[in-house]
């Protein structure tokens, strides 16, 4: 997998996968559905989130902090030095998150530079459907 990153280059995908713990099943589900062309990419997660990717799919995925001890931060100061080629991040809206800051700062970092970020399922498929090529 390569020429196929938003920036055109020749190297593979860089994607982040964040999910809170009220969607980590989703995120699960997800990466199995896409696991063979996920399979390519350079995979970065938030602890929690990498953890299950890397036990439950057998992805190898690099696990940064927890969310709410940092990862969220560690994932959007990666994208503004363009570290990160996309973000999928399956915010749990019904419920209030302690480090609510951090991940408006993340959404918003990558609003500031323009990384393509899905919050829902739908938009998940939609971004990889595009984004990683087919074997
Ligand atoms: O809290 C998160 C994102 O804001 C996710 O963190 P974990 O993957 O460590 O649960």
């Amino acid at each position: 997998m390569t020429d196929s990153n938003p920036a055109g280059a020749c190297r593979p995908l860089r994607l982040a996968l964040i999910a809170h713990d009220g969607r980590k099943d989703r995120m699960i589900a997800l990466a199995r559905e896409f696991s063979p062309r996920l399979r390519g990419c350079t995979l970065c997660a938030t602890g929690t989130t990498g953890g299950r990717l890397a036990a439950e799919l057998g992805l190898e995925v690099e696990r940064l902090l927890s969310g709410p001890l940092g990862g969220d931060l560690q994932i959007g100061a990666r994208l503004a030095v363009g570290e990160i080629d996309a973000v999928v991040f399956l915010r749990d809206p019904m419920t209030p998150q302690p480090h609510e800051p951090d991940i408006n700062a993340l959404v918003r970092a990558c609003d500031v530079h323009d990384v393509p970020c899905a919050t829902n399922v739908s938009t998940a498929r939609l971004l990889l459907e595009q984004l990683l090529p087919r074997d």
